[in-house]
Formats: structure tokens, C-alpha cells, sequence
């Protein structure tokens, strides 16, 4: 039985009329299914928490952006009972970019029902507030400028306006352009703990943003940590910092390409732990959630892994 959840709102309202296109397919094969579609905010984590409080095995399959899969993660009770199948249609899909996933519903959906791969991919945890607060992810975390644009995007009218006209990509475009203008940069201290169980702490000044990541892309396609992989059992981090803003308008573009990582100020580590303190607090965000403001922030990995489909 596959269990679909749809994310109606999704690139501001695509998800309702994608999921006509599928539904019909599932008929016609006689797929045994059940729908929930989200109402409202995080409604896809209770949906999915009541779903796999049974401990059973479930399949889902998501049908929405980066930000309906977090959700949907931080409501699966045991990640090994989960199967993950993805019909990207979100404004960004950088979840479904790295997999290689198609951006067609009706491909992705075949996909879905007759898999050839199923990936076991990495989750990261994200804790705050002296480690009370948690949240899974399953791209990147990020605490500064680019979770700036993600709290900036959500109140965004330009999103809705651009996702319309199918350029929502460029609303992340726009409103970096105004976060850079407006964001300052600070001092942070980084912990990183390796594979090899050593520990070392880095000071930086002038931290645009730090991100976490355990996909290679986040913000609609800016493959920030070029070697990050989620299936090799460690995050990858990247600092932004020390850079004049009219550099980081140039080095955007680049880090489409990953040709950021050759700019003075761009800083990667790897690491199984990270403990980020910032001189002041940022905006944080999982999946380009937002998460309120923050000063202290600890990542690793999730004891347990998910299995995706991904072919
Ligand atoms: N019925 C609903 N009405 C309003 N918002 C909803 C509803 N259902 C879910 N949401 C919210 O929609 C937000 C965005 O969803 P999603 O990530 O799927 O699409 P997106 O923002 O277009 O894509 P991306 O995250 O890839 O940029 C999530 O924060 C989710 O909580």
C-alpha cells in the first residue's frame, strides 16, 4: 500500500492540479493507495507520525518541495520502516536534484511504482536550545544569510507571483540580493568532530552564513558543498566569510556550478558533529524551513538511515 502526501500548496498551488495527473494513473493500474492532503503548516508531520506510530512498514510518497519532505521526515517514528518515494514539484527541489530524480510527475511516479534502485541515505539532526528542540533534515541546515532568505521567502509575495509564471527559482535570486544588502556579517565559532573521532574548533569573523549540508545543493540549485554525498556516513560544512558583498554577488552565480569553492573566504570541512555558536542570533532553517532565531546550534547525523527510491 502506498500512502501519497500531497502538499497542495505546493509551488503555490501546483500540487492540487499535479496530483489529477497522477491519480488517474494509479487507477487505471490498480495501484492500492491511500491520499492525505496537507491543510496547513506541518500538518504532513502528524499525518505521517500517526501513520508509522504502528511500527509497520510504510511506503511513502511525497508529493511537494524540499520543505513537505522535512516535514514528512520529522514525523516518521523509525526511519528503517520507511521506504521514500518523491514527485518533486516544489519551487527549489535541490532534495531531488542530488538523487537525479525526474522533475516529470508521471516519469517520477513510474519510477516510484516499479523501482530498480532504492538509495539508503543519510538524515540530519539538527538541535537548539541546549539540545530540548530537534529537527531531522534531509539537504542542509543553515544558520545566517541563507537561512535569511528562507525565513524572507515564506512571507515572500514575489514567490507566489514568480511560481506562477514558473520562475520561482529566481525568488531566492531576488531575495538574496535583499538579505545581502540588509544581514551583516558576524563571528562564529565551529566545532567539528571527524569520522576519526577527533575534535577541532575554528573561529571565523565576518560569517556571512554556515551551512550543514548532506546533499550537494540548497537554495534552488547552489551546489555549495560540491563533495557533500548523503550516503557516506559523514555532513559536510560550508562558512561563508570575510568577503566584500560585491564579491558574494559575483560568487553566487559561480556556486551554481560549485566554482565557489575557489573564492578566498569559502571554507569546507567534513565532520559526523558540529557545534556552531554565533556572536549573535541568526536565523536558522532546515530544508529552507525557518526556524526562529538561534545562537547555538548542533548538528549530526540521525542514528538511523531512509531508504529512497531513486531510480
Ligand atoms: N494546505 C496548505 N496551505 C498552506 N501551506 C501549506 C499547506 N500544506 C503545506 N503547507 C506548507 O507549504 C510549505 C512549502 O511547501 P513545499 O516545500 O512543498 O513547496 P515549495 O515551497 O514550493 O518548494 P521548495 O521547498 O522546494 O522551495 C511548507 O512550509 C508547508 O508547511
Amino acid at each position: 500500500m502506498y500512502s501519497f502526501l500531497v502538499n497542495p500548496h505546493s509551488r503555490s498551488g501546483l500540487g492540487a492540479s499535479v496530483w489529477k495527473t497522477i491519480e488517474p494513473v494509479l487507477k487505471e493500474q490498480q495501484v492500492e493507495y491511500q491520499v492525505f492532503f496537507t491543510q496547513y503548516q506541518r500538518h504532513a508531520t502528524r499525518i505521517v507520525h500517526d501513520l508509522t506510530k504502528d511500527l509497520n512498514t510504510h511506503t511513502l510518497v511525497v508529493l511537494g518541495g524540499d520543505g513537505t519532505i522535512n516535514e514528512v521526515l520529522n514525523g516518521i517514528v523509525d526511519f528503517s520502516l520507511v521506504t521514500l518515494g518523491y514527485i518533486p514539484i516544489g519551487s527549489s527541489n535541490d532534495f531531488a536534484r542530488d538523487i537525479g530524480l525526474s522533475a516529470d510527475p508521471l516519469k517520477a511516479l513510474e519510477i516510484i511504482l516499479h523501482p530498480s534502485q532504492i538509495q539508503t541515505m543519510d538524515v540530519g539532526l539538527l538541535t537548539y536550545r541546549d539540545r530540548q528542540k530537534r529537527r531531522y533534515f534531509a539537504v542542509s541546515t543553515g544558520l545566517g544569510f541563507d537561512a535569511a532568505i528562507c525565513h524572507q521567502a515564506v512571507v515572500s509575495r514575489l514567490k507566489v507571483f514568480l511560481n506562477k509564471l514558473k520562475l520561482g527559482k529566481l525568488t531566492y535570486v531576488g531575495i538574496a540580493l535583499n538579505r545581502l544588502f540588509y544581514n551583516q556579517p558576524v563571528s562564529m565559532k565551529i566545532t567539528v568532530d571527524s569520522e576519526e573521532n577527533t575534535s577541532q574548533t575554528f573561529s571565523y569573523e565576518k560569517v556571512y552564513f554556515a551551512a550543514v549540508m548532506n546533499h550537494r545543493y540548497e537554495g534552488g540549485g547552489c551546489m555549495f558543498c560540491p563533495k557533500a554525498d548523503a550516503t557516506d556516513g559523514v555532513l559536510d560544512l560550508i562558512v561563508v566569510s570575510r568577503l566584500p558583498k560585491w564579491k558574494i554577488l559575483i560568487l553566487l552565480p559561480t556556486a551554481f556550478f560549485g566554482k565557489h569553492v575557489y573564492f578566498k573566504g569559502i571554507h569546507l570541512l567534513t565532520g559526523t558533529h558540529f557545534s556552531i555558536h554565533s556572536e549573535k542570533a541568526l536565523p536558522v532553517h532546515t530544508d529552507g524551513e525557518p526556524i526562529f532565531l538561534q545562537k547555538d546550534i548542533e548538528v549530526t547525523l540521525a542514528p538511523k538511515r531512509l531508504s529512497v527510491i531513486s531510480k
